[in-house]
């Protein structure tokens, strides 16, 4: 369980985490969604022990972030790759295994489990210059599982990547859930967040504004659903709350129907209403 108590963190004038409570539950996949610059990093920083709260605390089962045991529990994917170009697939991971003392004996046989859960064991020798964004951010990925941890934190991990990648790690976050992994994901992409995660926190100007499931987000924040019907009689836009009524009604009242269009709220939706603003700029 992580457990986020009142965190705060300022840099000079700009307060980059205001009061940040949350719990996320073994097993979930926990999304923290927000524009640029709304303080994801600094809260994944904060929660992964790379940088210290001003106030506030996490717990990861009970331990402290910056603690030698809960470092062993943390894999940290970060926004920015981490990897040695002139190095092969190989060598760079070897480098990331020798910081987190993994037994010789199971060193060959973790990282060929590595890479070929992100889909590279056929580029193992091969130099990091050469991979595309998304297979530098794939193996990046496989770095940080090394070491079998608990806590898998993902800062924007599909910046820059291409839509093959994309999928592979989606699925590979979806594999990790089963496999029993935490993971903290964060992203500015509401159909990623949507897509992924049992848990949303969306988050703005530092400030964590709303909590929960996509649908328990939809129902609170989302508001009315969208409805469209061109017929004989022209256009007729409404919006709904109880879209089957409406929309029985709306056709029974209309005459040679053409089309119809039904426009849920998704995320960005909640973040607009939330915020009066759009999530993408
Ligand atoms: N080391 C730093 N020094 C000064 N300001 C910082 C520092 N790190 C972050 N900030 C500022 O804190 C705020 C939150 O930044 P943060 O990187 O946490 O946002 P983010 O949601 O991760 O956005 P992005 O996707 O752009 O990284 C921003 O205004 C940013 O400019």
């Amino acid at each position: 369980m992580i457990q986020v108590n009142s965190l705060n963190k300022r840099f000079g004038n700009i307060h980059a985490v205001k009061d940040v409570s949350l719990e996320i539950h073994p097993g979930q996949i926990f999304g923290l969604l927000g524009p640029n610059g709304a303080g994801k990093s600094t809260s994944i920083s904060m929660m992964t022990g790379l940088i210290e709260a001003d106030s506030g605390s996490v717990s990861l089962s009970g331990l402290n972030p910056q603690s030698k045991e809960a470092r062993y529990k943390i894999g940290l994917i970060p926004q920015s790759i981490a990897l040695y170009e002139e190095l092969t697939a190989t060598d760079n991971l070897s480098f990331f295994a020798s910081l987190y003392d993994i037994p010789k004996g199971d060193l060959a046989s973790r990282m060929d489990w590595a890479l070929d859960f992100v889909g590279l064991k056929d580029r193992a020798g091969d130099r990091v210059s050469g991979f595309s964004g998304g297979m530098k951010r794939r193996l990046n990925l496989a770095a940080s599982l090394l070491h079998d941890p608990d806590f898998i934190f993902m800062d924007e991990p599909t910046a820059g990547v291409d839509p093959q990648s994309r999928n592979k790690l989606f699925d590979n976050v979806l594999e990790l859930k089963e496999l029993g992994k935490t993971i903290i994901y964060t992203t500015h992409y509401m159909e990623e967040a949507q897509k992924l995660c049992d848990q949303v926190g969306i988050i703005d100007h530092g400030q964590l504004l709303a909590l929960g499931t996509v649908s328990e987000l939809l129902n609170q924040h989302g508001g009315e659903t969208q409805i469209s019907i061109s017929s004989d009689q022209g256009v007729k836009e409404f919006k709904s709350s109880d879209v089957s009524n409406d929309l029985i009604q709306a056709l029974q009242a209309s005459n040679k129907v053409h089309d119809i269009s039904v426009n849920r709220p998704d995320l960005e939706a909640v973040f607009l209403n939330l915020t009066g603003r759009q999530l993408r700029d």
